[in-house]
């Protein structure tokens, strides 16, 4: 029986996936062998030691510390494009929000009680509430992955010219881009060029606070800049200083801060980026199937620090071995299983970073005592023994 912990409100399609006979799903679980979640954050969490593996029913990964699961060799997937357009549905209306002013006229309208004059009145205020259009202006895409590609091909569908930086674009991500997006060589060229500016890619490091003050001051005057990726990337005093300055003129993202709450230029959305039916359903979905064919037969899918791998079962006995990724250790996991009289019947190995990983299928069991030395390998990080 595995257990699967469970935080976050998670598709009741993707739980359903996992065979109530053989995995055990709840919040709460004490001793689980993984945990699947959204956004919930784990930096502060201890793990348990029976944990194997995380799966992220959404794209970041930021609320998850992965260099202790490296370390620990817990492997951590996601659910890559899984709700890429559900993101890029709320990016059109955030960029509509953004050249129209439909907040804030839907709060005037609100505002006023029942008056005989009302249309009258309406007629004479709208002109309060003059926008402009997107066609025919320029969209600037930063991070062209699974759901800044869709976005660029949405700005051209929409009439605009649309530029797009991503210094590490994935060959399938290139391949969905329409060839008339057009490549900037860098960060403050898209700003230059833009008028809008959506930003896609993940939040690390080097990302963090991004957009500031140098890059903002290099932008086009009445800038409109879509945040729905994450709030970390971007610099909110120096976005309220644009705003303030008349550099930009809107900010709207999904990422609402203390910074920028009550600000009349910045427009807010509580992080419903991926809360759509659908989005839901296809990240627990494909969190849920990659968490069962890791559990049951080790293989990796769409992991963020472990590499892709998948063997076909070949005999009823597997081990899965994860092991840092130096010389020499492969040799010495193979000459225990040798010195055990054990046949392989088919093994892989694949390494990403600083972690390498393999799948052996084996003859017959092979006992207690060859698992002890394999365990005793000092690069071994952890070893799981498969069944049927
Ligand atoms: N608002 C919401 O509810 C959601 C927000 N997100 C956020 O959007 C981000 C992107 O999601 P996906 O497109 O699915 O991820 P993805 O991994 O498919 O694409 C991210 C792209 O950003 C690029 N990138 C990395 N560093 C960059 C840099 N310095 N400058 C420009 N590009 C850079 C990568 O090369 C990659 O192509 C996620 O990491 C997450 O933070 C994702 C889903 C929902
Ligand atoms: O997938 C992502 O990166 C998201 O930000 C979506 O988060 P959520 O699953 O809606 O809590």
């Amino acid at each position: 029986m595995f257990k699967i912990r469970t935080y976050n409100q998670l598709s009741v399609r993707g739980l359903n996936r996992f065979d109530r006979e053989h995995y055990e799903v709840a919040s709460e679980l004490p001793h689980p062998d993984a945990f699947l979640l959204r956004s919930q954050g784990l930096h502060q969490e201890d793990f348990p030691a029976t944990l194997k593996a995380i799966a992220r029913a959404g794209a970041g990964v930021n609320n998850i510390p992965l260099e202790r699961c490296n370390e620990q060799g817990i492997v951590v997937f996601n659910a890559p494009g899984a709700n890429a357009n559900a993101v890029k549905e709320l990016v059109l209306a955030g960029m509509l929000l953004g050249s129209r002013d439909i907040y804030q006229g839907m709060q005037f309208v609100e505002s006023l009680g029942p008056r005989d004059d009302l249309d009258a009145y309406l007629e004479k205020e709208k002109k309060r509430f003059t926008g402009t259009e997107l066609m025919g202006k320029t969209l600037g895409v930063v991070g062209l992955g699974n759901i800044g590609s869709l976005v660029a091909n949405l700005g051209l569908a929409l009439g605009m010219k649309v530029v797009g930086y991503d210094p590490a674009i994935s060959v399938e991500a290139a391949w969905r881009l329409s060839s008339d997006v057009q490549k900037m060589e860098n960060l403050s060229s898209v700003f230059a060029h833009a008028d809008y500016v959506s930003l896609h890619l993940p939040v690390l490091e080097s990302t963090r606070r991004l957009v500031g003050d140098g890059i903002l001051g290099g932008a086009r005057n009445g800038l409109v800049l879509l945040n729905f990726a994450r709030g970390e990337i971007v610099d909110h005093p120096a976005v309220l200083r644009a705003l303030d300055s008349g550099k930009m003129h809107r900010y709207v993202t999904d990422f609402p801060s203390a910074e920028t709450l009550g600000h009349p230029k910045v427009l807010h959305t509580p992080h419903i980026g991926a809360s759509t039916g659908e989005a839901e359903d296809n990240c627990a979905v494909m969190a849920a199937d990659q968490l069962m064919d890791f559990l049951e037969n080790g293989n990796i899918r769409n992991s963020v620090n472990f590499p892709a791998i998948a063997l076909p079962r070949s005999t009823p006995v597997r081990l899965t071995i994860s092991n840092r990724n130096v010389p020499r250790v492969l040799n010495q996991i193979t000459a225990v299983i040798a010195e055990h009289e054990i046949n392989i019947v088919d093994m892989l190995n694949q390494s990403r970073d600083a972690v390498a990983y393999n799948i052996i299928d084996l003859a017959e069991d092979p006992g207690e005592d060859s698992l002890a030395a394999l365990n005793g390998i000092d690069e071994v990080i952890n070893l799981r023994l498969l069944g049927a």
